[in-house]
């Protein structure tokens, strides 16, 4: 088995996350439960800044909250000095409610509505990043409206195709976001862009896609814009200060993934942009990258109760848990695949193949296909690994199902930062019929 970061096997052979006991955990605070390892993503952190440090390059690292933004986590980001990247009004007031320094927060979205936008301008956030013409001109109106100068990040789509599931894929073409940097339009863009008085232009940016494992889509899509921003020097006299990459670096969900260190992404990404900088005769600009997963993906562990078991002879045994796909989408949404553990029997050898089931009214709501496991039953504690990210970020109520409560865990020490939702919660907003 292997365990991430503070993640491992206590004396009374429990497991152990962040110095506290997997199997207290789910009796005190309940299940299914989000828990996480803080000193993970500390860690985490600290490796990305620490890289842009030791290459001395400028940088702001930006952590992609829709991974999983809560206040406490937020505060978290704002405590090892990272930006923040938020992509919706929902995402922003949290950062706000977090306290949050304002000026370090981008803001994203193919669809910011005129809300959203006269928000970010009324807290003064660092920067939006512009998405398409739509935008452009609503944020010009705005701008004069409430006689406000922002920076502005254009969003660009480089045609690049990474080697990632379909749904997560961003570079490409064929994409709802950005302004396309082959077909004119992002030059257009820019044209109307550094007409306006109340926007600089600090640069461009990319994202081309989640859970990449390589650095070659990176370079690419570098080397594609850094050959138009020569381009652009030269006929329009624009020159970037900001180079935004975008996040997507992959992480170990299974001993099938094999990511590289983020280290490694950043010091290649950096040494081509610097090589493509002096090639072109640019300024290096500064470099803003995004990561999401991989700042918290590998530190967050789903607690789950065991509770019914179905036999199909010859086929499979299923396990029902007691979540499932509304407090983890991605295996229904991304065929996405997990590792996991029984919490209070971590070491015990497996001795068959169980697939996990969730409790939702779904066939498709299954967790883990064909999971080795000790003899598990009612009671057993499932640990399921590496569901920091997209996971109480994408939960829901479906089934009427309870959203779980978040720990984070550090040096032996639990605290409860986001309460489980109780049944009041879920009839909160309702209205009756009359
Ligand atoms: C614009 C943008 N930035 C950053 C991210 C974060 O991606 P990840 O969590 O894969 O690092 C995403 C999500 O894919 C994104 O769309
Ligand atoms: N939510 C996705 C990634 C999409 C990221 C946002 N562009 C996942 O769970 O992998």
């Amino acid at each position: 088995m292997y365990f991430y970061g503070s993640t491992g096997v206590n004396k009374n052979g429990n497991l152990e996350i962040g110095g506290v006991d997997a199997v207290e955990l789910a009796r005190q605070y309940g299940t299914p439960l989000y828990v996480y390892d803080v000193a993970l993503m500390r860690e985490r952190a600290r490796g990305f800044k620490q890289t842009f440090d030791e290459l001395n390059v400028t940088a702001q690292v930006a952590y992609a909250s829709k991974a999983f933004s809560t206040v406490a986590m937020i505060q978290l980001a704002e405590e090892e000095g990272l930006s923040l990247d938020v992509v919706s009004g929902g995402e922003l007031y949290t950062a706000i409610v977090a306290g949050f320094p304002v000026e370090r927060i981008h803001f994203h979205g193919n669809n910011k509505s005129r809300e959203e936008l006269e928000m970010a301008l009324d807290h003064r956030i660092g920067c939006i990043v512009v998405d398409n013409f739509t935008e452009l001109e609503l944020l010009k109106t705005l701008c004069r409206e409430k006689n406000a100068f922002v920076h502005i990040l254009l969003r660009i789509t480089p045609g690049i195709e990474a080697h990632t599931h379909d749904y997560i894929l961003t570079g490409q073409e064929d994409s709802k976001f950005g302004f396309d940097l082959q077909n004119g339009q992002a030059e257009k863009a820019l044209r109307i862009a550094m007409e306006c008085d109340s926007f600089d232009v600090l640069g461009l940016h990319c994202h081309i896609g989640s859970q990449i494992f390589e650095t070659t889509g990176f370079l690419l899509a570098a080397k594609k814009i850094v050959e138009k921003l020569e381009q652009w020097k030269i006929e329009l006299s624009f020159e970037a200060k900001v180079l935004n990459l975008g996040g997507g670096f992959g992480i170990r969900y299974t001993k099938e993934d094999e990511p590289i260190q983020p280290s490694q992404y950043v010091r290649e990404i950096i040494t081509e942009v610097k090589h493509l900088a002096e090639q072109h005769s640019l300024k290096m600009p500064e470099i803003w990258i995004e990561p999401g997963r991989s700042l918290v993906g590998d530190a967050g562990i789903t607690l789950y109760k065991v509770g019914s078991s179905k036999e199909v002879p010859g086929v499979r045994k299923y396990l029902a848990v007691d979540g499932g796909m509304s407090d983890n989408i991605r295996p229904a949404l991304y065929q996405a695949k997990y590792e996991a553990v029984l919490a209070n029997k971590p070491l015990a050898k497996a001795n068959q193949t169980v697939s996990i089931a969730g409790k939702c009214c779904e066939s498709g709501d299954m967790l883990i296909w064909d999971l080795p496991l000790p003899e598990a039953g009612e009671e057993d504690i499932l640990a399921v690994f590496c569901t920091g990210a997209y996971g109480y970020s994408m939960a829901n109520n479906y089934n009427r199902i309870p959203r779980p409560a978040v720990v984070f865990v550090e040096n032996g020490r639990a605290a409860l930062v986001v309460k489980r939702e109780s049944y009041e919660d879920l009839v909160r907003l309702d209205l009756p019929l009359k």
